[in-house]
């Protein structure tokens, strides 16, 4: 479909945005059918200009400028050479993010996708913007992608992670992390939608003391993704409902953590900076 043709869709100028299924491979047409193409392509801000204007329109699960730039401030102050990213879906914060690592000098930036036509999407999105050679998209659970990463020892270390996937899944990843000892001194994390639609479980553990984290670790692994305080349909999306995480691991309850909710003004949803500033033995 043309970019001409969208202005026909069911309720294009409705205040409620569509949420139409099959929009993000529109949104591919809409970009690629832009008339003057080769003025974008190698350009990721004005890939990143498009996918905005898109969403005017179209309810896109993306982070967005506000919360982005806490993001890029962090990828300015940490200069990871690797940063991965859980939950790439149409590629706007692994085009936005991955410039951002690239001008400050990294290596690469990884991209973990469960679905694949997302991640089909994202890919051609990313090569757009000329950022394939730097941005990977790795198809697959984000715990399993992450345990292969560990263990294939591409990835040892965590220096910055963006968390922004199943939403009760970033504490049972962050625990898998810190199972193989990725989480280290320096480590950061950026956690997003922690305020809306809102991520209890994983607030109260990158919060917690150690002291804390011990009483809770004495119990074991838990069994299954706490659900507590979540909206059924956090809970319920990304088909991952009734599943449980690939490994039952209680974490390193000894890292101590430094965590702050990050707030755009005007913005209902914040992003939570949480920094590994020591192991307490
Ligand atoms: C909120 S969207 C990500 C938005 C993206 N970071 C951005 O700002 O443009 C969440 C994405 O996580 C993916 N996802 C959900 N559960 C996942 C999992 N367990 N492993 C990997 N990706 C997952 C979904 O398919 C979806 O594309």
């Amino acid at each position: 479909m043309s970019a001409q043709n969208s202005s026909t869709l069911p309720h294009p100028e409705a205040a409620e945005k569509s949420r139409e299924p099959g929009r993000e491979m529109k949104l591919l047409h809409f970009i690629y059918d832009q008339p003057k193409l080769e003025e974008i392509r190698g350009n990721p801000q004005k890939v990143l200009q498009l996918m905005d204007k898109f969403e005017e329109k179209y309810h896109m699960m993306t982070v967005g400028i506000s919360k982005g730039k806490i993001v890029t401030d962090l990828i300015n102050e940490v200069k990871p050479k690797i940063m991965i990213e859980l939950g790439c879906y149409t590629g706007y914060s692994a085009i936005l993010f991955g410039e951002a690592v690239r001008r400050n000098g990294g290596e690469k930036y990884l991209s973990l996708e469960l679905n694949p036509e997302y991640a089909a999407i994202a890919n051609m999105l990313i090569e757009l913007a000329g950022l394939r050679d730097f941005v990977r998209v790795i198809v697959g659970r984000s715990d399993d992608s992450l345990d292969r990463l560990y263990r294939s020892g591409e990835v040892k270390k965590i220096e910055l992670m963006f968390i922004d996937h199943y939403k009760p899944a970033y504490t049972t990843d962050l625990k898998l992390c810190e199972h193989h000892g990725m989480v280290v001194p320096g480590s950061v994390l950026a956690a997003d939608n922690v305020l809306y639609p809102g991520n209890p479980p994983y607030l109260e553990y990158v919060r917690s003391t150690v002291e804390q984290k011990r009483e809770v670790a004495k119990k074991g692994p838990s069994k299954g993704y706490d659900t507590t305080g979540f909206r059924e349909r956090a809970v319920n999306s990304f088909q991952l409902q009734g599943s449980v995480p690939s490994f039952e691991v209680v974490g390193n309850p000894n890292l101590v953590y430094h965590s702050e909710l990050n707030q755009p003004e005007g913005s209902n949803d914040a992003i939570e900076v949480t920094r590994c500033v020591g192991v307490q033995e």
